[in-house]
């Protein structure tokens, strides 16, 4: 096996972790997510960050442990879950696992994708919502209670504790979801959805409301960054080459359609959701979640974003330098 490099130690991380919520504890831009009553209540001075390491050890400032609707993010561990029953080549055939370009919600895409020139499947990418609903769509289990414990087991996994679903986020997304059904029934109609549109829905608008904190987001990220073991459990959730495959598709579309600006600045995968989540994987080393519910235009955490870029550069993260 290559040598790998040592992850950071103890006194640089908390440094970096303390410094980048001290430089942006005080911004205050964006806006909370205004579409789901929920979210528009936030607290926005919440600030939240959180270091797990691929060995384990672990590192927070301010409201780590601040819990929060996962929202989008909870398709990385569904996505997790689906690659490792049904292969790469199924993922790549029924979902596909190409950049959108497009907002985490575009109809667009699924119309692009379909073009029958590129034979691409219609969902496009596992991390939009397009992908994430035939993802959800193959997920097994007997019925939708069976299918929903399937998800929240496999992100619980990955957390190392037992996630629970937010009622009130459910119940208010469930009330508004017809854009979802939509995109559902979209797929169904070029044969790309796998099960019923409307129990499939659900399951996606369950797996979108359950609650996670910064703690629990770095924790998940550092079993990707560990080859899909839990360091902190000691539990195997997925295999190595299934955790690869994974952190690749986060780096497509992570960020929706400003993934490329992203991976641009960070250097890392990385994947954001409008309860205010944001998760970056630096692979053999660890990961950083962040909670802060003000969101740019595309839908990402705005102080998310930025302590996430100063971690990175300052443990010298970005996976496409060359190091020294
Ligand atoms: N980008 C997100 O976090 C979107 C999740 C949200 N539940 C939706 O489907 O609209």
């Amino acid at each position: 096996a290559p040598a790998r490099e040592a992850p950071p130690g103890d006194q640089a991380i908390q440094q970096a972790v303390d410094q980048a919520y001290a430089k942006f504890k005080g911004v205050m831009e964006g806006e909370n997510a205004s579409y789901i009553p929920y979210l528009a209540k936030a607290d926005p001075k919440l600030f939240g960050i959180a270091v797990v390491t691929a060995d384990g050890r672990v590192f927070k400032a301010g409201d780590a442990g601040q819990e929060f609707p996962v929202e989008s993010i909870a398709k990385v561990f569904t996505l997790a879950r689906v690659l490792k029953d049904q292969g790469p080549d199924a993922v790549m055939a029924k979902i596909g696992v190409n950049a959108t370009g497009q907002p985490f919600n575009s109809v667009l895409a699924i119309e692009l994708n379909n073009d029958k020139l590129t034979g691409s499947p219609p969902a496009g990418n596992p991390l939009v919502n397009a992908g994430a609903i035939a993802a959800a769509s193959l997920v097994p289990g007997a019925d939708l209670n069976a299918r929903w414990k399937t998800v929240l087991d496999t992100a619980s996994a990955f957390a190392g504790r037992t996630l629970a679903l937010n009622q009130d986020v459910y119940q208010s997304e469930m009330a508004g979801n017809q854009h979802n059904q939509a995109i559902a029934l979209l797929l169904q109609s070029y044969d790309h959805l796998y099960g019923d549109p409307a129990v499939t829905v659900d399951l996606y608008t369950r797996e979108c409301s359950y609650n996670v904190s910064a703690v629990d987001l770095a924790t998940m990220g550092a079993t990707l960054a560990n080859g899909g073991t839990n360091p902190v459990s000691h539990k195997a959730v997925v295999d190595p080459a299934t955790s690869a495959r994974v952190l690749a598709v986060m780096a497509t579309a992570g960020l929706y359609n400003t993934s490329g600006e992203w991976l641009f600045k960070v250097g890392l995968p990385g994947k954001s959701g409008v309860g205010g989540g944001i998760l970056a994987v630096a692979p053999g080393k660890l990961a950083i979640g962040i909670y802060s519910s003000r969101l740019d235009a595309a839908g990402n955490s705005v102080r998310g974003q930025l302590a996430a870029q100063s971690i990175a550069e300052a443990l010298g993260l970005n996976l496409f330098a060359a190091g020294k």
